[in-house]
C-alpha cells in the first residue's frame, strides 16, 4: 500500500497552511499528525481522504495520480471525521447497516446484520444496537463511528480526533487496534491532540508529521 504527495500545498485565507510537501505513506506506518490549532491538520485528512480538490501538487495511490484510480482509493480507505458522522434519528445498528450497505461489502441483509451486531459488541455497544443515537451518550456516539473499524475492510485509515469523548479504557482499545492494522500491513494516519502515553510511540510503527503553525510541515524520516 502507497499514498504519496508531493508538491503538496493548501493556502487558505491567502495563507500557506503547507506546501510543497512530499511524504510517503506506506504498509505498517502509523502516521501521527500533530500542531497547534487551526494549522491545517483537518485539511491535510481532507484532501488525503480525496474530499477537497482545492490544493496543488499531486496525490498518488499505487504510484497512480488520485484522479485516475479514484474509485479503487475510496474502496481501500475509511475516513472517520472528528464529528462522528452518524445519523442520530436512525439506531446504532441501523446507523452501521446503512454504512455497510453503502460502502457495498456486503450486500447480503443477515451477514451484514451479523456483522454490525459484532462490531457494537467490539466497541462496547452491546445493548444498545437498537437504541437510537440521540438517546446516546457523546462518547457512545463516537463508539458508534468507530465501530466502522472493527468492520475490517479498508487498508487505509485516516482518523480526525477519533480519541474524542472517548474514555481511558477505549483510548486504549484504539490505539490497540490502530497498532494491530498497521502490524497486518495496513497503515493509519490519525490526528489527535490526545497524549498517547507509552503505548504508541513504543509500538515500533508510530510516525509523526508536526505543523509548526508557520506553513512549516516536518516530517519524520
Ligand atoms: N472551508 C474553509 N474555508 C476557509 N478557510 C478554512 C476552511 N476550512 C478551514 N479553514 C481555515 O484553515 C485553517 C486550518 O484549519 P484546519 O481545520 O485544517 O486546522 P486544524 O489544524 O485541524 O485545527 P484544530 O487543531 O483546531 O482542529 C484554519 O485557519 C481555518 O480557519
Amino acid at each position: 500500500m502507497q499514498l504519496d504527495t508531493l508538491k503538496l500545498g493548501c493556502e487558505r485565507d491567502e495563507r500557506w497552511l503547507f506546501s510543497d510537501l512530499d511524504w510517503q505513506i506506506r504498509s505498517g506506518e502509523l502516521w501521527r499528525i500533530e500542531g497547534p490549532n487551526g494549522s491545517g491538520k483537518t485539511t491535510l485528512l481532507r484532501i488525503l481522504s480525496g474530499q477537497m480538490a482545492d490544493y496543488t501538487g499531486t496525490l498518488l495511490w499505487q504510484g497512480e495520480p488520485l484522479a485516475r484510480c479514484r474509485e479503487a482509493f475510496m474502496a481501500s480507505m475509511l475516513y472517520i471525521g472528528h464529528r462522528p458522522g452518524i445519523k442520530k434519528a436512525l439506531t446504532a445498528l441501523e446507523n452501521l447497516d446503512w454504512y455497510q450497505a453503502m460502502s457495498a461489502f456486503e450486500k447480503r441483509r443477515g451477514v451484514r446484520r451479523d456483522a454490525c451486531f459484532q462490531a457494537l459488541a467490539e466497541v462496547g455497544l452491546a445493548g444498545f444496537e437498537e437504541t437510537p443515537v440521540e438517546n446516546l451518550s457523546a462518547g457512545q456516539q463516537r463508539r458508534v463511528a468507530l465501530a466502522r473499524l472493527a468492520l475490517g475492510h479498508q487498508r487505509l485509515w485516516i482518523l480526525d480526533e477519533p480519541f474524542t469523548a472517548i474514555d481511558r479504557a477505549g483510548v486504549r482499545q484504539l490505539e490497540g487496534w490502530m497498532m494491530a492494522h498497521c502490524r497486518a500491513g495496513g497503515s493509519v494516519v490519525v490526528t489527535s491532540h490526545h497524549d498517547s502515553g507509552e503505548l504508541l510511540p513504543s509500538s515500533g510503527v508510530l510516525k509523526n508529521l508536526r505543523f509548526d503553525g508557520q506553513g512549516g510541515v516536518h516530517v519524520d524520516c
